[in-house]
């Protein structure tokens, strides 16, 4: 069995159809990235992914189990408006992203130290060591998904999902956030699913990329069908469409 499975997945608001049949396998340790139109329903997916939200129709499964509606060390997050927390340090709010797993909500000695030393080196790689006893309304807005990028990553959970993450960066911090993606994936393997408007940045970090879009459509009624994925290629094989025995992940 795949480890993210979705399978006919609809999600409707009210009577408003956003998603229908929304169906993909995805292996452990895949990088999916997932482009289309505003307002299609990309954040919507993610959301089902996160069980933030249940689908109209359809199931959706993580590990052959529902996904759990408790934040846990497992999911890491990082939106398009940052979710730092406004009252800790800097370091303090990669220190919580690890407190947040440890078996009593704080790490105690030795335990601390190592945490707030990867706190540092992850500062440090993100740019932001120079602020590490500032608190976040210090920062500016890239700087602010800088550290939430560094928050959710220092958990190294096992899934990431990323609705665009990058978006409020310069071009090169976003290059330079690319490369700290690409190596922490290399040390931790991670499943990722990364919304972004960026087809390029898409087909760069992922080794799949779903385009999420309208295969019915009413001119007079635009609201009246919803989304779905209508290309699913392979990023590592030149883009040609992606056949589950050539995954890169594949069991
Ligand atoms: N909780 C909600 N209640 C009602 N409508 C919603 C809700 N959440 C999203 N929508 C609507 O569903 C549609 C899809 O939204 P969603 O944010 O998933 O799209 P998106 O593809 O991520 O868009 P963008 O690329 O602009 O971020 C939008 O028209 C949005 O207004």
């Amino acid at each position: 069995m795949s480890f993210v499975s979705v399978r006919n997945v609809f999600q409707s608001y009210g009577d408003r159809p956003i998603l229908e049949r929304v169906s993909v396998e995805v292996e452990e340790g895949c990088f999916v990235s997932i482009v289309g139109a505003s307002g299609c329903g990309k954040s919507t997916f993610l959301r089902l992914l996160l069980a933030q939200e249940t689908p109209s129709r359809g199931e959706v499964s993580i590990a052959g189990q529902p996904p759990a509606r408790e934040p846990g060390r497992d999911r890491g997050v990082v939106f398009q408006k940052y979710s730092v927390f406004p009252h800790l340090t800097i370091r303090d709010n990669i220190l919580a992203a690890e407190e947040l797993s440890a078996r009593w909500g704080r790490l105690w000695g030795r335990a601390r130290r190592a945490a707030r030393e990867r706190a540092d080196a992850a500062l440090a790689r993100v740019g932001l060591a120079h602020v590490a006893d500032q608190y976040p309304a210090a920062l500016s807005g890239g700087m602010q998904q800088r550290l939430a990028i560094a928050q959710a990553l220092q958990a190294r959970p096992r899934i990431l999902l990323l609705d665009e993450p990058f978006g409020a960066l310069d071009p090169g911090t976003r290059l330079s956030m690319h490369d700290f993606l690409t190596e922490l994936r290399a040390e931790t393997p991670m499943t990722v699913f990364m919304v972004t408007h960026d087809l390029s940045e898409g087909f760069k970090l992922a080794d799949r990329v779903l385009v999420f879009d309208k295969t019915r459509w009413d001119p007079d009624a635009p609201e009246r069908w919803g989304a779905t994925i209508t290309y699913d290629f392979d990023a590592r094989h030149g883009g040609i469409p992606f056949q589950s025995a050539r995954a890169p992940h594949a069991a």
